[in-house]
């Protein structure tokens, strides 16, 4: 097919804008897929994505398209994840594509993300074409996000189109404008075979399957591929397209996007954003773009049961496999156990994956706080990376530790500016730059410790701006700061499980609040117990537990000993089930608790 009747293009779209229902419909109207078989939002398919509305995968579909110039269009639709943490794969979907379709919520207008992924389209040379989406909600103010479009995003009012994925209203409109405006694939004259990776899975019945997009030349089953950022070498097996189903086709040429399946057998040899070549007469430069995505937050999982331990393990091998950017390693902890050190791209993602554990695979676990990656020098040596406090050199021998920053953008109604300063204060950001957006809403640009935004910040900004505030964020660099280890005791032993990097300055503060809830938490014991914060040997917070014997036979006045009996056996059952902690007996869910908070 030629290549001037071939369209590639993505949704991108602040989440909950409503990508994946506009796709359906796009499917939909080029009978892609029939009414029938189209059960609601067709491309999120795992079961997840569904029950939370989001998309954590890119979704290639395959279309044909007969425009009203009377000739028939290939249209090649990526679904893109919207959140920050999946940011690195709404680039590399960019980078597959000439054009975007860029969503704007009728009701909601501009938000964090939207400026976000338009200046990411925008940086990849692609078109932009504004659709100002659900015009059926009651609440839509179609006039403030023309002036948000013009204001914000320098796009002319104009181009926008008015859809609704929902009621079906500017479907054919959006295709007409992605065969006129989005330009025919480039670089599809290139002498060599080029083809973007831009994700892979893995399938137990075929193994690794490769999504990629050819920009220039062929690709067919029995070629010998190379992919160029590892020399990986490997046997073509098979390639096809997506529609959505796999379509097996002889062929995948220029301008084309689908998959390759080799017989490379593990997905962490295929690099998202990796340029796939031929081994005979290769490529010598790599497509533009490709960057190696490294896990920015880590924790600990745990059993719950320690016998769970091999089907944790086999849970999380499992999700691996689907998931280059999830990393795993075995690591021990004096009071959880045997378990996993595991990295993850962003909070987001480090959710879904615990999610997924618990439900998939049906294993109990317990997650220690999470922790981000240090840079630590000590006398004599090189720095080095340290992901779980326990790792932390001893004090007297470290020279400085860094930490990772990021650069935010916050959207927020003008009203909440007082308090969300103070919240980027308390967090120990900078905000370097407010610009308005328009009469209601200001963007203010700030750095903050990673760290920081790890645990509650998101859902802040949220709560202070009733739901109105947005954020979005890019890595920024390492930056020297006075942070200690802070250990948590109890009755004199330190229980690493809760062990934490924190700033010198909140140190005291967060140990009160944690010793404070642990007294709360722990039940009264036989003696008098002690829980201490402490840096490096130092307490600087300290509660205790309660002392008593609760004597459950009291009530139990006259003879009836087989009640007595019963009671402290159940008694004892009930002791059976706490963790011992050194002499002290602390239920499992404790440290559900403190660690959830
Ligand atoms: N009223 C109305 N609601 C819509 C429309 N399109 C989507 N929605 C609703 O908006 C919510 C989000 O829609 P999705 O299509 O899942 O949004 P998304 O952008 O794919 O979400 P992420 O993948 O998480 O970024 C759902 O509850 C939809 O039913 C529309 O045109 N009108």
């Amino acid at each position: 097919m030629d290549v001037s009747l071939t369209r590639n293009f993505c949704i991108i779209a602040h989440v909950d804008h409503g990508k994946t229902t506009l796709s359906d419909r796009l499917l939909e109207y080029t009978n892609t897929v029939t009414q029938r078989v189209l059960t609601a939002q067709h491309l999120d398919s795992m079961d997840l994505e569904k029950e939370r509305g989001i998309t954590i995968k890119s979704h290639p579909v395959t279309m044909h398209y007969p425009a009203k110039d009377g000739l028939i269009y290939k249209i090649n639709l990526m679904d893109t994840p919207g959140h920050v943490d999946f940011a690195y794969e709404v680039s590399r979907s960019l980078a597959a594509c000439e054009g975007a379709v860029l969503l704007i919520d009728a009701a909601q207008g501009v938000e964090a993300q939207t400026v976000a992924n338009a200046h990411l389209a925008t940086a990849q040379g692609l078109k932009i074409i504004p659709v100002i989406n659900k015009i059926d909600l009651p609440s839509a103010n179609l006039d403030l996000c023309i002036t948000q479009l013009e204001d914000i995003l320098m796009i002319p009012g104009e181009e926008a189109i008015l859809a609704s994925g929902k009621s079906g209203i500017g479907i054919q409109d959006i295709l007409e404008a992605v065969v006129a405006r989005i330009p025919p694939p480039r670089w599809s004259h290139h002498p060599a075979v080029r083809a973007l990776v831009f994700d892979s899975l893995y399938d137990s019945y075929r193994g690794v399957i490769t999504y990629a997009r050819v920009f220039s030349g062929s690709v067919k089953a029995g070629d010998q591929m190379l992919l160029m950022s590892n020399n990986q070498k490997s046997e073509i097996k098979e390639v096809g397209v997506f529609t959505p189903k796999m379509t097996k086709m002889d062929t995948l040429g220029a301008g084309d996007v689908g998959y390759v399946i080799s017989n490379i057998k593990d997905t962490s040899d295929i690099k998202i954003g990796d340029t796939l070549t031929l081994v005979k007469n290769p490529a010598t430069d790599m497509l533009p773009g490709y960057k190696e995505v490294r896990p920015m937050v880590f924790c600990g999982l745990y059993p719950l049961e320690s016998q769970d331990y091999e089907k944790l393990k086999a849970a999380l091998s499992r999700l691996r496999l689907n998931d280059a950017a999830f990393l795993y390693s075995s690591e021990s902890s004096v009071a959880l156990g045997f378990g996993f050190r595991c990295g993850f791209l962003g909070l987001l993602h480090m959710e879904i994956i615990q999610e997924r554990v618990r439900r998939e695979h049906d294993v109990e676990i317990i997650s220690t706080y999470p922790s981000v990656v240090y840079k630590v020098k000590t006398h004599g040596k090189d720095e080095i990376e340290v992901d779980n406090p326990v790792n932390l050199p001893d004090p007297g021998t470290i020279l400085y530790i860094s930490e990772p920053t990021i650069r935010a953008s916050i959207h927020i109604p003008n009203e909440s500016m007082g308090d969300i300063l103070s919240l980027i204060m308390e967090k120990r950001g900078v905000c370097d730059q407010t610009d308005t957006l328009d009469g209601n809403r200001v963007m203010l640009t700030c750095n903050l410790p990673l760290n920081e935004i790890l645990v509650d910040f998101n859902d802040r900004l949220k709560s202070v701006t009733h739901g109105y505030g947005s954020m979005d964020y890019e890595l920024g660099a390492y930056q020297e700061s006075d942070l200690v280890k802070m250990d948590i005791m109890i009755n004199g032993d330190p229980v690493d499980a809760f062990s934490s990097i924190v700033h010198r300055d909140k140190a005291e503060g967060k140990g009160r609040v944690l010793c404070e809830k642990l007294a709360e938490i722990i039940p009264p014991q036989m003696f008098k117990v002690a829980i201490q914060a402490a840096i490096g040997g130092k307490i600087i917070a300290r509660d205790n537990v309660k002392e008593m014997r609760k004597d459950v036979t009291a009530k139990c006045y006259g003879g009836d000993i087989s009640r007595k009996r019963k009671l402290l056996d159940k008694q004892k059952e009930g002791k059976k089930k706490m963790k011992m902690i050194g002499k002290v007996n602390i239920p499992p869910d404790t440290f559900i608790q403190i660690l959830k908070n």
